[in-house]
């Protein structure tokens, strides 16, 4: 039903190049903050990447500059070839992009907001509506559809955010914590939908901050902290026989200490 939708756009997925992303030498600043330093990732194609770090670690900072909305200081960002900041804009055709905080068209109902989606990558009417269906169908929505956005619950505002990344057939997904508010149903089901799009040769990256999600659903890894990368690759090189979330703990720390906090239990009333 979704093969129209699933099938990454233009091309031979087989015959096309074995890297999806690169970044080389990734760096931003905002002012005294060094968010991003120097960051290297290798993306293959037909892949899930997964990007995990702990708050603050540059995650955002360096998917906003992978999709073309946030200009690199320096580095170089290629997405099958093709510098992605070649030019005086960002070039992202291939792309689709769920950011991280959604800014949606939130009084247009959910079937509007797909048709916009789907006009602006260039879509025809016909096309707009079949694909609206099968992505509602998909990610259930359709009895919410004619309903405007405003109303939707945050995990059901995700879930259209995602479908108007997809309704293209985009080649390279990135997703910025798409299953952030989102149950586990819709969760399992989002995440077989993005099988079938890796299986036809398309490219998932992500990030979260479920290292069981990530360790479960992803074919290679990136563990960023302050800036840097500290891990990269397949995920079971980057493992080395631990979980994702003993072996992020023993890169990038674990939580703050809680020592001095002992007034905390002296409560007030
Ligand atoms: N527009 C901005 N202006 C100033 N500082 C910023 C801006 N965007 C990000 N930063 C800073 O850059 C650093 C990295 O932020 P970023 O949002 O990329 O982290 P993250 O890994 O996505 O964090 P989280 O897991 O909390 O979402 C932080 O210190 C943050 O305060």
């Amino acid at each position: 039903m979704l093969d129209g939708v699933l099938t990454p756009a233009a091309g031979d997925a087989e015959a096309g190049p074995a890297v999806a992303l690169t970044v080389r030498g990734l760096t931003k600043s905002f002012g005294s903050v060094h968010a991003v330093k120097s960051v290297d990732l290798t993306v293959h194609a037909g892949k899930f990447f997964g990007i995990v770090g702990p708050n603050g670690a540059g995650k955002t900072t360096t998917l906003s500059m992978i999709t073309g909305l946030l200009r690199p200081d320096s580095g170089a960002i290629e997405v099958r070839g093709a510098e992605v900041w070649a030019g005086r804009r960002a070039r992202t055709d291939g792309m689709g992009v769920l950011p991280d905080r959604l800014r949606l068209f939130d009084r247009l109902t959910g079937a509007q907001l797909l048709h916009y989606a789907g006009s602006l990558r260039g879509l025809d009417r016909a096309t707009i509506a079949h694909r609206s269906r099968d992505l509602a169908i998909a990610f259930g929505l359709t009895a919410s559809l004619s309903r405007p956005v405003s109303d939707y619950s945050v995990g059901m505002t995700k879930k259209i955010a995602l479908a108007s990344a997809m309704i293209h057939a985009p080649r390279l997904l990135v997703l910025d914590e798409p299953f952030e508010s989102v149950d586990p149903v819709s969760t399992a089901a989002i995440i077989r939908i993005l099988r079938r799009f890796a299986a036809a040769g398309g490219t998932v990256v992500l990030s979260s901050h479920s290292m069981d999600l990530i360790e479960r659903v992803c074919d290679e890894v990136a563990i960023i902290a302050a800036g840097s990368v500290l891990a990269s690759g397949p995920m079971r090189e980057v493992l080395g026989g631990m979980s994702l979330e003993d072996r992020f703990v023993e890169l990038a720390g674990g939580a703050g200490a809680v020592e001095g906090m002992e007034w905390l239990q002296s409560f007030s009333g």
